[in-house]
């Protein structure tokens, strides 16, 4: 991500349906609601001015109650629906102005989507219809029909190419739908939907697996959910819509902790802050002693100075290499010991910063800071035990009290 130019951009997008559309574009443009417009031209407003860029290698969501207007607003990315007015650019280009052969070959080759029902041929075999995208496109049956097998296997199902769909599970089914979006390679994926047909074990796995490929495979996904919960999971940015806007865009995190209106709010009420907030989020930046620098006084000065209990030491490269006491460091220098390697802890709860709260919850009940790693390993900070229980404060009751029994429960020697 960062500052480059974004894959999709869109400005000021409309879509009025109905037979009045310019007129009713000319209401809107003065202030005209969804009512107001629907009242005086009979015409719906689905999509209403909206502008926001998508950047390259994000999965964006888009959320909200049914009738708000994701879908149309995605199908106006790649005109399945035609847009009033506005302007959608993929890679600069305007292709809300294309002629039909360019926009034809752009749904081919840069944007595929992926629907609910899955909408796969039931007579063709799995591999057909993965490889349907290329033999639309003209491409010549070895080399289609390689890619087909090629992306059956990163979904997970090459041995399944010569079934038919009707033998497959609904989970597997959409995989098949997946794959075949990503056979043309297409680098934007419209999703509309796409897990909403599974239950809900398979459709959490599906989310899973999705957010197992696109750290793969680094597409732009533009992915449509009515579905806080999932939209919060997988979503890198999320926009809540409704009559047609959007009330707010942010990162999951973003919009759980500063929502911008009731609306928003409301919905977060019941989302467990504690899944979707980072430990990136309540790390504290801590400074760390390197091994082989520093005796056993001056640990004990170190922890004196910086009023803490415990302190990380790492190795050369920075990555922890174990967690001295206070209390170990003191009864050490008593007995005379300057060795701090003799009270080092080599066991301790260790994270990463992408970790969700949820997720070191309960490394929290060994009483110890959580050393927070970055990618390469190095210590990032620390997540103190008081501070996880103080993020997740607005869990229910009994997620608290579940919580708060286990950390009593614990055994502080089963690191994990
Ligand atoms: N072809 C159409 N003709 C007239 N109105 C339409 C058409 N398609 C959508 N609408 C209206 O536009 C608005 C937005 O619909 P849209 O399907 O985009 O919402 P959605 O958020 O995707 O809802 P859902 O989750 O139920 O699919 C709704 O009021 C809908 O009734």
């Amino acid at each position: 991500m960062g500052s480059s130019e974004p894959k999709i951009r869109v400005e000021s997008l409309v879509k009025i349906f109905g037979k009045k559309p310019r007129s009713a574009l000319e209401l809107f443009r003065a202030g005209g609601t969804c009512e107001s417009i629907l009242e005086q031209t009979g015409d719906v407003l689905g999509v209403a001015g909206v502008s926001f860029a998508i950047q390259p290698g994000e999965l964006f969501v888009i959320m909200g109650l049914s009738g708000s207007g994701k879908s149309t607003l995605l199908r106006c990315l790649n005109r399945l629906i035609e847009p009033t007015s506005g302007t959608v650019y993929l890679d600069g280009e305007d292709i809300t102005h294309a002629e039909p052969d360019r926009l034809r070959d752009i749904r081919r080759t840069k944007m595929a989507m992926v629907f609910q029902k899955f909408a796969l041929f039931p007579h063709l075999t799995v591999a057909e219809n993965a490889e349907y995208g290329l033999t639309v496109r003209g491409m010549a049956a070895r080399e289609r029909r390689r890619r087909a097998l090629e992306t059956l296997e990163v979904v997970g199902l090459s041995q399944w190419a010569d079934r038919l769909p009707a033998e497959l599970s609904g989970g597997m089914q959409q995989r098949v739908g997946l794959a075949r979006a990503l056979a043309t390679e297409a680098d934007v994926l419209l999703m509309d939907e796409a897990f909403g047909a599974l239950d809900p074990l398979i459709r959490r796995d599906m989310q899973a697996e999705l957010l197992r490929l696109q750290s793969e495979l680094h597409k732009t996904i533009v992915f449509v959910s009515h579905d806080i919960h999932e939209a919060l999971k997988i979503g890198d940015r999320v926009a809540v819509m409704q009559a047609g806007a959007f009330e707010q865009v942010g990162t999951p995190e973003e919009l759980v902790t500063h929502p911008v209106n009731d609306y928003i709010r409301d919905f977060m009420l019941d989302v467990n802050r504690a899944q979707v907030l980072k430990t990136g989020s309540i790390v504290r930046i801590v400074q760390p002693i390197v091994l082989g620098e520093s005796s056993v006084r001056e640990a004990l000065e170190h922890l004196q100075d910086c009023d803490r209990q415990q302190t990380y030491l790492v190795d050369s490269t920075g990555r922890p290499a174990g967690i001295v006491e206070a209390r170990a460091l003191a009864a050490a220098l008593a007995g005379g010991c300057e060795d701090i390697r003799t009270v080092l802890r080599a066991e301790f709860p260790q994270a990463t910063a992408s970790a969700s709260i949820e997720e070191v919850a309960h490394l929290g009940r060994f009483g110890l800071p959580v050393a927070i790693v970055d990618e390469s390993g190095q210590l990032a900070g620390v997540v103190d035990p008081a501070d996880i229980l103080g993020s997740i404060g607005r869990l229910s009751q009994r997620a608290v009290a579940e919580e708060i029994a286990a950390v009593a429960a614990a055994k502080p020697q089963a690191i994990i």
